[in-house]
C-alpha cells in the first residue's frame, strides 16, 4: 500500500516551546524548521509514501518544505494541531479519495526511510493504527486505510485516547528513528545519539549541542 503523508507545523516563531532551556529564542524557529526539514526529506524518500502535505501557516516553512517536494496546505481552521489534521486529510483526499493517509509529527529529525515504510506496512494491516512516541505516552504516527476517517486525537497522553477510539496500536522493534519526536532537550540528545538528518545535525553542531559527535 503507498501512503500520502499528512505532517502539521505550527508557526516557526511558536515553535518548540519546551526546548527553551535548551535553545534560545533566536534559535528555536530554526531548529523547529531543521526538524521539519529532515522529518520531510525522509518521508519524501520513504519507498511507502507517495505523497506529503505539510499542513502549516509559516511562509518560511511552507517555501523550504516545498523546494524540498512537500505540497503545502495552508493551515486554514487555525484550530490547533487535530484541527489542522482534518483539515489536511480532507485536502489530501478531496484530490485523491482512495488514498491510504496517515498523519506524521514534524519533530521527528531522525527518521529513516526505511524504518517509516516498516511501520507503514504494518498499518495497513488495520483500518485505523498508531505508533507510540518513545516516552510511550504520545503518538508520532496514526495511519488510516483507504476508506477509513482518520479521526486524529493528538495531544497529551493521546496515546491512551488513540488506542481507546479502536486503532491499533503497533507494537514493532526497531522503529526508534519514527518514535524519536523532539520535545525537550533529553529528547533532542536521544534525536542525535540515534543520528539526525544533515539540517538538524549542522545547526546541532553550530550550537555545540552535548552529545553531537565532535563536541
Ligand atoms: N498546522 C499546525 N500544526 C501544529 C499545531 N500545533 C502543533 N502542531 C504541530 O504538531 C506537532 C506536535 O506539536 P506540539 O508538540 O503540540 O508542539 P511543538 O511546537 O512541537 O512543541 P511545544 O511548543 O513544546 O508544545 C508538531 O509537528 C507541531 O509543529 C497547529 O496549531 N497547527
Ligand atoms: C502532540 C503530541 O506530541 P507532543 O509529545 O509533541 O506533544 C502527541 O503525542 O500527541
Amino acid at each position: 500500500m503507498q501512503w500520502t503523508l499528512v505532517i502539521p507545523l505550527k508557526a516557526l516563531a511558536r515553535a518548540k516551546s519546551r526546548l527553551s532551556d535548551t535553545a534560545t529564542d533566536a534559535v528555536r524557529p530554526g531548529l523547529a524548521l531543521a526538524f521539519a526539514q529532515d522529518t520531510v526529506a525522509a518521508a519524501l524518500a520513504c519507498a511507502a509514501v507517495d505523497d506529503v502535505a505539510v499542513v502549516t501557516d509559516d511562509a518560511l516553512a511552507g517555501r523550504e518544505l516545498a523546494a524540498l517536494g512537500a505540497w503545502i496546505v495552508p493551515d486554514e481552521p487555525g484550530g490547533g494541531l487535530n484541527a489542522a489534521l482534518a483539515h489536511g486529510t480532507a485536502a489530501v483526499r478531496s484530490r485523491s479519495p482512495e488514498c491510504a493517509v496517515a498523519a506524521l509529527n514534524a519533530d521527528l529529525p531522525a527518521l529513516r526511510p526505511l524504518e517509516l515504510a516498516r511501520v507503514l506496512d504494518a498499518a495497513a494491516e488495520f483500518p485505523r493504527a498508531f505508533l507510540s512516541d518513545a516516552a510511550a505516552i504520545g503518538t508520532t504516527l496514526l495511519a488510516a486505510s483507504p476508506g477509513r476517517e482518520l479521526r486524529p486525537a493528538f495531544g497529551t497522553d493521546s496515546r491512551a485516547r488513540h488506542r481507546a477510539s479502536g486503532a491499533a496500536e503497533l507494537l514493532l522493534t526497531a522503529v526508534d528513528s519514527v518514535r524519536q519526536d523532539v520535545d525537550t532537550g533529553d529528547d533532542l540528545r536521544a534525536a542525535l545519539a540515534l543520528g539526525v538528518g544533515p539540517r538538524t545535525a549542522t545547526l546541532a553542531a553550530k550550537l555545540l549541542i552535548p552529545g553531537q559527535p565532535g563536541t
